[in-house]
């Protein structure tokens, strides 16, 4: 490389936690500040979706009756979803430099058709090498709240009229939660735990300055 050459290069950031701990709010918060530090944009998206191919998945996977798929085909329709946004959004995002915030990734399937689904975490680390060559976040917020706060959050938003998963039982959302805590003490290198009670301004603070170590 030519001396002198100035190298930005961008950083994977997802957020993660059960329904309606604020992962939305503080994408759209974060994403602002940090165009405003680095001033370029950044990329803000979601899963499943963030691509034309992730949308029309996303469709199939949260809309129609309960028992639409089975937890192999769900596990299967994410990773499928997954494979299409990283090939196509993700990396060439990376790749130009950009910093992309993720609303969910990996560790969501882990915990829902992982521990909570009954799939081994290598079965859907298999799919995950298979679909999006194993990438992972540089750095992992997982948003806590106390049981039951994030859920009561999302039915009230969503007038509990909520999607296939935010009409699941209480214990199966419990269990999402604690393996979301599991996989965060595993890899303590790359998660950060968020206390996601605080106002959204609050919030956000937190996570900024749970990013500190990663900004020019
Ligand atoms: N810090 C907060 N305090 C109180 N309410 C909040 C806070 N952050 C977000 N909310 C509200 O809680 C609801 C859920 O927030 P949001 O949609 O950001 O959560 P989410 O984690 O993205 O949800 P989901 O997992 O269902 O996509 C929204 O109505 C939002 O306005
Ligand atoms: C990526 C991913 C998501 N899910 C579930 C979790 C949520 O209930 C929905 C997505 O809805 P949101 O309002 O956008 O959070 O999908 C999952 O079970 N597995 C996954 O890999």
């Amino acid at each position: 490389m030519a001396s002198g050459a100035i190298v930005t290069h961008g950083y994977f950031i997802s957020l993660e936690g059960g329904e309606g701990v604020g992962k939305s709010t503080q994408i759209r918060l974060l994403a602002a500040a940090l165009e405003e530090k680095l001033q370029k944009s950044v990329i803000a998206t979601r899963e499943p979706g963030g691509c034309s191919g992730g949308d029309a998945i996303r469709h199939l996977l949260l809309e129609g009756d309960l028992h639409r798929w089975t937890n192999a085909t769900e596990a299967l329709l994410f990773a499928a979803a997954r494979a299409e946004h990283v090939a196509r959004v993700i990396k060439p995002a990376l790749k130009e430099g950009k910093w992309v915030v993720c609303d969910r990734f990996i560790d969501s399937s882990l915990a829902y058709q992982g521990d909570t689904g009954g799939l081994t975490q290598g079965d859907i680390r298999c799919l995950h090498r298979i679909g999006s060559q194993g990438i992972l976040p540089d750095r992992t917020f997982l948003l806590t709240l106390p049981e039951g706060e994030g859920i009561r959050r999302a039915q009230e938003r969503d007038k509990n009229k909520g999607n296939r998963f935010e009409q699941r039982t209480i214990d199966y959302h419990k269990k999402v939660n604690d393996s979301f805590l599991q996989l965060a003490a595993k890899e303590p290198e790359r998660f950060r735990v968020i206390d996601a009670s605080g106002n959204p301004e609050e919030v956000h603070r937190h996570l900024l300055d749970a990013l500190d170590d990663l900004l020019p």
